[in-house]
């Protein structure tokens, strides 16, 4: 069973919901990515995504849009990410998911990738702009080497889609809560819950659910039917005016504070 597979059953059994956070590989540089993973999972993250810095992130906010630049600027490439996984795992299992783009994974080569970033460490990976029809080859691989590949669903994935992310999803299914790009929301649609409600009945794996949520309440709301909830932008945002100690205590606040929303904690 895959770390991920593993820390959902884990959770379930706790009747508990996963929080999974992202934070962008290398930003402010991959030391301080080196030092925020264990961080980040002792402070209640039971999932990390880590983003793999990239020139044209489309899916993303002008937060992350400005994280990966950040990233790019301290010379982060997809090799030195893994080599920072090789070294974080001497001291943390937290299951880990590299989010990106499939150009940097394609010219990588998906088998090398497959097998480096297994090697490494990593868990599962999330490609966004890879559309579970075109994932074939790259599945394989991944099979191959024990990692799971991560699909998204949509407001507006049909009925095809959604059986097609069915029958190959392994960890657990991202549900997009809002058609648009990663980014802080005033409010998370109410609708969210009646749509997730309806992916957890057809796909086989656990339904976690991102975008726009910055808030415990928020957390908890989106947790009172889906598997996990997924946190971005508005961690990622604090990297913007806090460096050091004050942003390591800074997510750690916050981090517990959305553990405790998922989990209902007061
Ligand atoms: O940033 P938000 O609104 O909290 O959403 C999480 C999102 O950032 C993270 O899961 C993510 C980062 N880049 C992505 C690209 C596509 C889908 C998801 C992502």
């Amino acid at each position: 069973m895959s770390r991920i597979a593993g820390k959902f059953a884990d959770l379930k059994k706790r009747s508990e919901k996963a929080l999974v956070t992202f934070i962008t590989a290398g930003d402010p540089d991959l030391a301080a990515t080196e030092e925020l993973i264990p961080l980040l999972a002792g402070s209640g993250a039971d999932i990390i995504e880590l983003g793999v810095p990239f020139s044209d992130p489309m899916a993303d906010g002008p937060t992350i849009q400005l994280s990966s630049e950040r990233a790019l600027a301290a010379g982060t490439t997809l090799p030195k990410i893994l080599a920072t996984v090789k070294k974080v795992r001497s001291r943390s299992e937290v299951p880990l998911i590299l989010m990106g783009y499939y150009n940097p994974i394609l010219s990588y080569g998906l088998e090398a990738f497959a097998a480096d970033a297994a090697a490494a460490g990593v868990d599962g990976v999330l490609l966004v702009d890879l559309p579970p029809e075109e994932a074939g080859e790259f599945k394989a691989a991944a099979d191959r080497h024990g990692l799971d590949l991560i699909f998204l669903l949509t407001p507006t994935s049909d009925e095809a889609r959604i059986r097609t992310v069915a029958r190959r999803a392994r960890g657990f299914v991202y549900y997009v809560s809002v058609t648009g790009v990663t980014g802080v929301r005033s409010s998370v649609e109410g609708s969210v819950a009646t749509r997730v409600a309806a992916v957890k009945e057809k796909v086989p794996v656990p339904v976690a659910v991102g975008f726009g949520i910055s808030t415990p309440e928020q957390a908890a709301a989106i947790a009172e039917t889906a598997d996990g909830v997924v946190v971005g932008s508005a961690l990622v945002k604090l990297f913007e005016t806090k460096q050091g100690a004050e942003l390591r205590q800074e997510l750690a606040r916050f981090v517990s504070a959305l553990k405790r929303g998922v989990t209902g904690a007061p």
